[in-house]
C-alpha cells in the first residue's frame, strides 16, 4: 500500500497549470476554494442558469460556462453528479480538450464502467476524499484534511501523478494521507461502502433499533436519542481511536452486552446481503440500474426521497434537533 503525503509531492507540481473544476455542489464548492486559498489558479464550469452560478460568484470564484472553462484549463477536475457527468463530458467539454491536458475526477464512476472514454493523448486521473465536500473544506480550514485516494489510469505526459498528487495536497488531502489505488477498486469500494455500510446500511440500522423501542412502547424521543443522535459520538471514538478506543470509552455493561448480542442484529443474512451488494456492483448490475431510474428522470429516487422524509425518526428527530439547538427552525 503506497501512501503519499505533502512531502511526496512537488513544489511547482501545478506551477503555470489552470485547474478547471466543473460542478460546484458538495465536492466542487469545496475543492474548489481548498486549492484557490492554496494558491491554484481555479476556473469553475458552471451552467449559467442553475444555483451554483450566484453562489460560486459569491464565494468570488472565477465562474464561466462549462466549454468556456474547458477551453482555458489545462486540467479538467469534473465534479458533477456521476449520473450526469457523461452526457456534460461529450457534449460541453470533450470538443475542447487539447493533448496533454489532464481529465481528472473524484470518483472512477464514469470511467470505470466505460462511459467517459478521453483519447490517449490526454492523462486520465483522480484524486477521491474519503468523505464528504463539508468535512473536506471545513478540515482544510482547520489546518489539516481528510484522508483520500489517488489513481492514475492514463499518463500521456509522464507526469500525472504529479498532477494529481499536486490538486490532493492543494485539496488538503496529503496533510492526512493519499492511498494509491485504481479506479476499479475506489469505484467498486466507494459504490459497496455508500450503499452497505455509510449510507444505506447505517440508515437501515438506526431506524430498524427506533422502530424496535417505539413498537415496544418506548418514548419515541427517547428511542431517537438512544439510536441516532448517540451514533455520533460512538463513531467519533472508532473515528479517533478504532474499536478498542470506543469499547474503552463505553462501560463494562455495554462492551460485555454489545459484544454478546451484536452477532443476534448482524448475521450471516447481513454477510450475504453484504455480498450480494458488492456482486452487483462488479457484474454493472448497479450501473445499468442507476442508468435506467436516469432514464426516467430519477421517478424512483424522488418516490423514495418523499418517503424517507416521512419517516417517523425524521419528524421526531428533526423536532429534537431543534430542541436541543443542533438544528435551525425552516
Ligand atoms: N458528495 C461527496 O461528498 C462526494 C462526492 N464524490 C464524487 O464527486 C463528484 C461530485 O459529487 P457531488 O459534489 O456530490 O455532486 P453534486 O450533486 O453536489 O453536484 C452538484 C453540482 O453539479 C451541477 N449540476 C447538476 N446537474 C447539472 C447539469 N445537468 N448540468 C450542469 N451542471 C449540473 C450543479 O450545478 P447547478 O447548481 O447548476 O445545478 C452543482 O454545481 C461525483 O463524482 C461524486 O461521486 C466523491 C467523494 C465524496
Ligand atoms: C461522501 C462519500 O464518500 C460518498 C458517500 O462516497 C459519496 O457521497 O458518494
Ligand atoms: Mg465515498
Ligand atoms: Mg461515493
Amino acid at each position: 500500500m503506497k501512501m503519499y503525503y505533502d512531502a511526496d509531492v512537488n513544489a511547482d507540481a501545478l506551477k503555470d497549470k489552470t485547474v478547471a473544476v466543473i460542478g460546484y455542489g458538495s465536492q466542487g464548492r469545496a475543492q474548489s476554494r481548498n486549492m484557490a486559498d492554496s494558491g491554484v489558479n481555479v476556473v469553475v464550469g458552471l451552467r449559467e442558469n442553475g444555483s451554483s452560478w450566484n453562489l460560486a460568484k459569491e464565494d468570488g470564484m472565477n465562474v464561466m460556462s462549462i466549454s468556456d472553462a474547458a477551453k482555458e484549463a489545462d486540467i479538467i477536475h469534473i465534479l458533477l453528479p456521476d449520473e450526469i457527468q457523461e452526457d456534460v463530458y461529450n457534449d460541453q467539454i470533450a470538443e475542447y480538450v487539447e493533448s496533454g491536458n489532464t481529465i481528472s475526477f473524484s470518483h472512477g464512476y464514469n470511467i470505470h464502467f466505460g462511459l467517459i472514454k478521453p483519447g490517449e493523448d490526454v492523462n486520465i486521473v483522480m484524486f477521491a476524499p474519503k468523505g464528504p465536500g463539508s468535512r473536506v473544506r471545513t478540515t482544510y480550514l482547520d489546518g489539516f484534511g481528510i484522508p483520500g485516494l489517488v489513481a492514475i489510469e492514463q499518463d500521456a505526459t509522464g507526469d500525472a501523478l504529479q498532477l494529481a498528487l499536486g490538486m490532493a495536497k492543494a485539496t488538503g488531502l496529503t496533510k492526512a494521507g493519499v492511498i494509491e489505488t485504481t479506479f476499479k477498486e475506489e469505484t467498486e469500494t466507494d459504490l459497496f461502502g455508500e450503499q452497505a455500510v455509510l449510507c444505506g446500511g447505517i440508515t437501515a440500522l438506526i431506524n430498524a433499533g427506533f422502530q424496535t423501542l417505539v413498537e415496544a412502547g418506548y418514548q419515541p424521543e427517547i428511542a431517537y436519542f438512544e439510536t441516532c443522535h448517540e451514533v455520533k459520538l460512538i463513531v467519533d471514538d472508532i473515528y479517533e481511536n478504532g474499536f478498542g478506543g470506543m469499547w474503552k470509552d463505553v462501560s463494562n455493561t455495554a462492551e460485555y452486552g454489545g459484544l454478546t448480542r451484536r452477532d443476534y442484529v448482524i448475521t450471516e443474512e447481513t454477510k450475504k446481503g453484504m455480498k450480494k451488494v458488492l456482486s452487483e456492483i462488479q457484474d454493472g448490475t448497479f450501473k445499468k440500474q442507476f442508468a435506467d431510474e436516469n432514464a426516467t428522470d430519477g421517478a424512483n429516487l424522488k418516490e423514495m426521497r418523499a418517503a424517507e422524509e416521512q419517516e417517523d425518526i425524521e419528524t421526531v428527530g428533526k423536532r429534537l434537533r431543534i430542541a436541543c439547538g443542533l438544528q435551525k427552525e425552516d
